[in-house]
């Protein structure tokens, strides 16, 4: 494939967007069937912020922001823009002027494999940011990549459209397809945690809880049990 600048991409049903992120990237990533994570080397800039949104995506030469630039022009409210190299690169290819123009589109973040800088002003802007490194070293604007192809960021495939979840866990991708069942998944799975969080809160044993005295048995695992101490205290 030569270098492509994709249009009209599809993008998932925004309450279904708001619904995910709201669960944040542990629920969903469970949900999913522990899939959809881009690894552990994409960190945030900034603590204690969630956000959901449909994935507009960068190809770009490492060393080079071109793309980056060509890229601002297809974000809409609601978008997150995700943004790799075609080899590795955390050289600083985007910092608060990018943002300053990606939140005037109502674009709700980026996530980069690659570095970013002048991090005091994306925090003081409220720009959430991911990414690969804090990096001062600039990029130049010469070599062309491509805008809204399928990237593949910390070994997991995103695809324009794609909806990203991100928190302070770390970055995940949702497959568009798949949104609205993961959403219901994840409502399942705040219910049962719900339940399990009073059940600990009442001092119920997890190992109980969820069976997992069998689990031990099975595996040949001895020890004894709180009531078996206590009672042979007495
Ligand atoms: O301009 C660049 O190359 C990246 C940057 O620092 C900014 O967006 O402010
Ligand atoms: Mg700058």
């Amino acid at each position: 494939m030569g270098h492509v600048i994709v249009t009209d991409i599809e993008r998932a049903d925004a309450a279904t967007i708001d619904a995910l992120a709201a669960h944040g990237v542990a629920t969903v990533h469970e949900a999913l069937g522990r899939t959809g994570l881009a690894g552990v080397s994409l960190r945030p800039i900034q603590d204690g912020t969630r956000i959901g949104g449909s994935a507009v995506t960068v190809l770009n030469w490492p060393g080079d922001n071109l793309m980056i630039h060509a890229a601002v022009e297809q974000c809409r409210a609601g978008d997150v823009l995700v943004v790799t190299t075609v080899s590795p690169s955390l050289d600083g290819s985007f910092g608060e002027l990018f943002a300053t123009a990606l939140q005037h589109r109502g674009v709700r973040g980026l996530v980069t494999t690659g570095g970013v800088r002048d991090v005091a002003d994306l925090r003081s802007m409220g720009f959430p940011v991911w990414s690969g490194a804090v990096n001062a070293q600039g990029t130049v604007k010469a070599t062309p990549g491509s805008v809204n192809v399928p990237i593949v960021v910390g070994g997991t495939i995103v695809r324009p459209g794609d909806v990203i979840v991100a928190d302070d866990d770390g970055v995940l991708c949702v497959p568009r397809e798949e949104a609205p069942s993961a959403l219901a998944a994840s409502d399942a799975r705040l219910e049962k945690e719900a339940a399990s969080r009073v059940a600990y809160r009442n001092g119920e044993l997890s190992l109980v809880r969820n069976g997992l005295r069998e689990v031990l048995a099975d595996l040949g695992v001895s020890y004894i049990t709180q009531a078996e101490y206590d009672n042979g205290r007495h």
